[in-house]
């Protein structure tokens, strides 16, 4: 084992996004395993790799379609091994991998909550009627059309910081952040507020990263295995199968959190219409062993009292 660690010279090459968020991650994933094996920086080499999605800048995502648009080429060289492990954000990942590759391993979860973040404002409930927020999540803006129908929503593409900076130029009044994402990149000083979980669940894996490989890759298999937390891969079982049972994509608005509770854990699904007129949640516990049953239960229910066509635009 130990002789097969990178070095300076036969660095473990790291591939990411090139975002801020992106990069945070990386650096992160990379300090761990650091400090899990006692290495110097220089045995990682971070690889920055542009996807279709960070190309296409000009149209919301759902009109382009496609799968894994931020994931495929990052996948693809990893199968051609141009890199050995690639960072996700878990909340961006399809639940199934493609041939060859696995996603099994999770750094400890931060904070699961969105943030109502805004120049003004402190809270959801100091937006004026029918005042403008800004967002590209199908399931923030559901869960806010839910609460509130009059809020004139617009679309707030592109990565945190382009975000910050239509907000800064007034494009909208407030937009929501995932607090990880502010925590990791150390946006203190960005005005925001945590969102509380019942008042808007957050997406499936929200805050969690995730660190993908080769399936047959055993060096790297071991070495991962040393910063994998355990309760988080639990947490995401539940929450990932429950996705799945519904629809892998992010497409449509869901949103999902599992919580430990002793030895139990306990998952709340939410399914919203996309216009945001109609939301159900379900909620259920299980030993922790059955946590991706569970999941699938929960989802079925939801499905069956959603029927036919729940998730179509009207
Ligand atoms: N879809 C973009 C994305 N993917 C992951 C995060 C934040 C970090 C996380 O939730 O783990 C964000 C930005 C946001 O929602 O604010």
């Amino acid at each position: 084992m130990t002789q097969n660690l990178p070095t300076p010279a036969s660095p473990l090459k790291i591939g990411t996004r090139g975002s801020p968020l992106a990069l945070a991650q990386a650096y992160e994933t990379r300090r761990r395993l650091m400090a899990a094996f006692d290495l110097p920086e220089q045995a990682f080499e971070v690889v920055v790799i542009t996807t279709s999605g960070d190309r296409i800048q000009d149209r919301p995502l759902k009109e382009v379609g496609g799968k894994g648009l931020f994931t495929k080429e990052i996948e693809e060289d990893m199968l051609s091994a141009k890199i050995d492990i690639a960072v996700h954000s878990m909340k961006d990942m399809p639940v199934e991998q493609p041939e060859g590759l696995l996603l099994d391993t999770y750094l400890p979860r931060e904070d699961v909550r969105d943030a109502f973040v805004s120049p003004k404002l402190k809270r959801l409930a100091d937006l004026a009627e029918g005042a403008t927020v800004g967002t590209s999540s199908l399931r923030r803006r559901a869960q806010l059309l839910n609460k509130r129908p009059d809020l004139n929503i617009v679309e707030f593409r592109g990565n945190v910081q382009t975000r910050l900076k239509k907000l800064a130029d007034g494009v909208a009044e407030a937009t929501f952040l995932a607090m990880a994402g502010l925590n990791r990149m150390g946006y203190d000083d960005v005005a925001r507020s945590p969102i509380e979980v019942g008042e808007m669940l957050p997406a499936v894996a929200q805050g969690a990263i995730g660190i993908e490989r080769r399936a047959d890759d055993m060096r790297v298999a071991d070495m991962l295995a040393a910063i994998h937390d355990v309760e988080t891969g639990q947490r995401l079982a539940a929450e990932r199968a429950f996705l799945a049972a519904l629809d892998g994509s992010c497409q449509t608005p869901i949103g999902g959190l599992a919580v430990l509770e002793g030895d139990t854990i306990w998952l709340r699904g939410e399914i919203l219409r996309p216009d945001g007129s109609e939301c159900l949640t379900d909620e259920d516990r299980s030993p922790i062993k059955d946590a991706a049953d569970m999941g699938r239960s929960v989802a079925e229910r939801l499905r069956a009292r959603a029927g036919e066509g729940f998730f179509d635009w009207t």
